[in-house]
């Protein structure tokens, strides 16, 4: 093998436009040195970002020996997430998690719930604003959150949901407030354990702080309610992990089941929102699809091409924009080596717009993921990442945006408050609609069937 070639660096300069055009930003950088590239930002060990999907898999396979996708993670997490976090653990305690966790957001597991994301899609609904514009994207969180809340957490009781409805809400936004992310992770530490400053209502530290510490108190009492008298029949996520018991017979702690339940929470409802207010984006842009959709929904056809728009939607406008890793050892990239130490990271956002794999990859054209290029197109799609640390949510994700895209073009009409295409916007890891997809709805004028059609796959 001839030996590795220097890995071209992006300036930081160049790269840190990438907070106002990241699309233009990386593409420009992909053609001025070729699918590996890296930055070194402050702070951070440098990033090799990959822009292949062959690439990509060679990163996702360090996932088997190390690949500490956790250790990332836990700086920006930790304090939202806890330290028994599938998110941010790494090796053994990580499995141990992951193998617990699994089985419940599995295919059939969840496929019960189908019926279920169906009446809360339609119950939210039927409370948008008609002849008016309004930010989809806000109201779409409004119906992950209750996914999550219902058949994730499990909480039926209507008092309790109206309380941890708000209170979580606001723990994920002053979470992700700016103040709070850039913090250096010493002082937040700190601010966070110090008696004092906790005290001090000037710091974001201390109303993140105060909301934590609301939901937790829920939590914990909800854990120890159900330990208490445990359901039988029940089918939510944490149900499951009560009841769950690992090789050596060991179930999770309450802490452990608490950051979980707060990890499925932060990781699985503004994404899945997200992917479904870029579905409208793309799809209120795009007549043609938009009508072959809903006339195969309405003629009864089964869910081909609702899959297949659901999959160009999360290839054209990925939510999650790079993956990255961490590595024990080097790795050799193309040409290329990237050093321990180092983050190789596949950029799928660049992935998928590979000219090789997915022609004019700025056309929004579903029909990729049918017919003879469906097992290319499909080969490269990689929106819930991949190796090991693979999305453990995808299953319920891609349920979820079936069932709410039926349920929406069932129930009104929508068109763009402004035809310009929303450009995607960085928001922390996430890619997001520059407006949050404003629309304006009118009820659906034939009365449509919302009978939720049985789906090819869950
Ligand atoms: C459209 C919606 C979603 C997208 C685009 C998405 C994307 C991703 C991506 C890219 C990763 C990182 C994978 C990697 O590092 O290779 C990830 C991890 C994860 N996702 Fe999702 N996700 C979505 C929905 C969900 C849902 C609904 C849940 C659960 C309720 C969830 C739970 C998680 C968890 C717990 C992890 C960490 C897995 C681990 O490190 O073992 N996600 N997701």
């Amino acid at each position: 093998m001839t030996p590795p070639a220097p890995i071209p660096r992006v300036s930081l300069l160049r790269a840190a436009r990438y907070v106002v055009d990241p699309v233009g930003t990386f593409e420009a950088a992909r053609r001025r040195h070729g699918p590996v590239f890296r930055v070194d930002f402050p702070g951070f060990p440098p990033e090799v970002f990959v822009t292949t999907a062959e690439l990509a898999e060679r990163v996702y396979a360090t996932d088997a020996s190390g690949g500490r996708a956790g250790e990332i993670r836990r700086q920006f997490l930790e304090p939202l997430v806890g330290r028994h976090s599938l998110l941010t653990l790494d090796h053994e305690p990580w499995w141990r998690h992951r193998r617990l966790i699994s089985p419940p957001l599995h295919g059939r597991a969840i496929a019960r719930w189908r019926t279920e994301i169906a009446e809360i899609a339609a119950a939210e609904i039927a409370r948008w604003p008609l002849h008016t514009p309004f930010a989809l994207r806000d109201r779409m969180q409004g119906i992950t959150l209750e996914v999550i809340l219902r058949l994730v957490f499990g909480i039926r009781d209507t008092r309790r949901l109206d309380r941890l409805r708000g209170a979580v809400a606001e723990l994920i936004d002053v979470a992700g407030s700016s103040s709070l992310l850039l913090m250096p992770p010493r002082t937040r530490e700190w601010l966070l354990a110090s008696p004092v400053p906790r005290r001090l209502p000037f710091l974001p530290t201390t109303r993140f702080a105060r909301v934590r510490e609301a939901v937790d108190e829920m939590l914990y009492d909800e854990i120890a309610g159900r330990r208490a008298a445990p359901d039988p029949e029940a089918t939510d996520v944490l149900s499951l992990l009560l009841a769950a018991r690992d090789e050596d017979g060991r179930g999770m702690s309450d802490q452990e089941l608490r950051d979980e339940l707060i990890t499925l929470l932060e990781a699985g409802h503004e994404t899945t929102a997200t992917g479904l207010a870029w579905a409208f984006e793309r799809l209120l842009r795009n007549r043609p699809v938009l009508d072959r959709l809903t006339a195969e929904l309405d003629g009864g056809e089964d869910e081909t091409y609702l899959d297949a728009v659901v999959k160009e939607t999360l290839r054209s406008r990925p939510v999650v924009y790079d993956v990255p890793r961490l590595l024990d050892a080097p790795l050799r990239l193309g040409d290329h080596e990237a050093e321990a130490g180092w983050m190789p990271s596949p950029l799928i956002m660049l992935i998928h717009r590979d000219p090789a794999v997915y022609p004019e990859p700025d056309a929004f054209r579903p029909e990729r993921f049918l017919g003879p290029d469906a097992a290319r197109a499909n080969k490269a799609w990689m929106p819930f990442g991949g190796g090991r640390r693979y999305c453990v949510g995808a299953q319920l994700a891609l349920m979820e945006m079936r069932v709410i895209i039926r349920e929406v073009l069932a129930a009104v009409e929508l068109r763009a408050a402004d035809p310009a295409p929303e450009r995607p916007r960085v928001r922390h890891v996430t890619l997001v609609p520059s407006k949050r997809t404003r629309v304006v709805a009118r009820p659906v004028r034939s009365g449509r069937s919302r009978a939720a059609a049985p789906s090819r796959a869950v």
